[in-house]
């Protein structure tokens, strides 16, 4: 494949040589700020883009909406890594599938938290069933990240959600009230060089269930990135999510 790496920041930079280690070839290398050599272009655009299969983006929360709506526009298949927009999700999906896009979007693209996810909705289901346990959700990353909560963790708590009768909205911020019993808190903390840990709690009077995914590096996310890209560039049109991905290459589940 010859790949369009968007921010080349900690994730770019991992993904460039997960991508030429794996033998595709990388041709731009678009960041507005780095200063390093690989630097193709400073402005993501149809030229600086031209050439390429795909484009995998690991950039940033305020600019991340408009770069997907340009890949659908120049109908260039996209892997999209950058988290913080999810809010704008339907909107996002409304906009680019008009435009017979191709597009898998996730907020990790470890295999692992791939499997993970389905670990929790499974968990979510059958705590669900037995009922008298309360759920909740903790993250951690490293002092630089940009946005909270975790792109990860959004992904867990909507999960959690969609499984539980007694769950109805997430809370996210400090809550200087008592927090409702049918609301799912993400608590999110800063701190050191850590990669990502999710906990997902299961809790009763009885006794408590943590299910924790921890990244011991970066390296996943890049592997399951270029995994993703190759699925994506492989002519399938649509707005898709990593666990689409999942059920097509592992699971053999066939989407209609
Ligand atoms: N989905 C995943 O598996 C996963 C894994 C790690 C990080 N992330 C997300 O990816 C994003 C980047 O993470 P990082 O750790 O590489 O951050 P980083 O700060 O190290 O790098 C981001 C890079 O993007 C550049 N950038 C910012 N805006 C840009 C734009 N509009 N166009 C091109 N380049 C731009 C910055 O100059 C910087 O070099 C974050 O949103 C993070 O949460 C996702
Ligand atoms: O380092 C980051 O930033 C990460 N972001 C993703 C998220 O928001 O969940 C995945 C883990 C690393």
């Amino acid at each position: 494949m010859r790949i369009a790496i968007v921010g080349y920041g900690k994730m770019g930079k991992l993904i460039r040589q997960e991508a030429l280690s794996s033998g595709h070839e990388v041709v731009a290398v678009i960041d507005p700020w780095s200063p390093a050599p690989e630097i193709t272009a400073l402005s993501l655009d149809a030229l600086s883009l031209a050439g390429c299969d795909v484009a995998i983006d690991f950039t940033h929360p305020a600019t991340i909406v408009d770069d997907i709506i340009l890949y659908a526009r120049l109908g260039i298949p996209a892997v999209i890594g950058t988290t913080g927009w999810y809010d704008r999700l339907e909107e996002v999906r409304e906009t680019v599938e008009d435009l017979d896009c191709s597009i898998i979007y996730s907020g990790n693209y470890s295999l692992g938290v791939a499997v993970f996810l389905q670990v929790v909705k499974r968990a979510a289901q059958l705590f669900d069933k037995v009922g008298g346990y309360d759920s909740f959700i903790q993250e951690i990353h490293h002092a630089q990240k940009a946005d909270s909560p975790s792109g990860t963790a959004s992904m867990l708590a909507d999960i959690v959600l969609e499984n539980s009768t007694s769950k109805h909205s997430i809370v996210s911020d400090t809550l200087h009230r008592k927090r409702e019993d049918d609301e799912i808190q993400i608590g999110s903390v800063r701190g050191g060089s850590v990669p990502g840990t999710h906990t997902v709690y299961f809790d009763s009077p009885e006794d408590t269930i943590e299910l924790t995914h921890r990244a011991r590096s970066r390296q996943g996310f890049a592997v399951g990135a270029i995994k993703a890209a190759n699925w994506i560039a492989d002519g399938r049109k649509g707005f898709f999510t990593l666990s689409d991905m999942l059920d097509d290459v592992f699971m053999n589940v066939e989407k209609a």
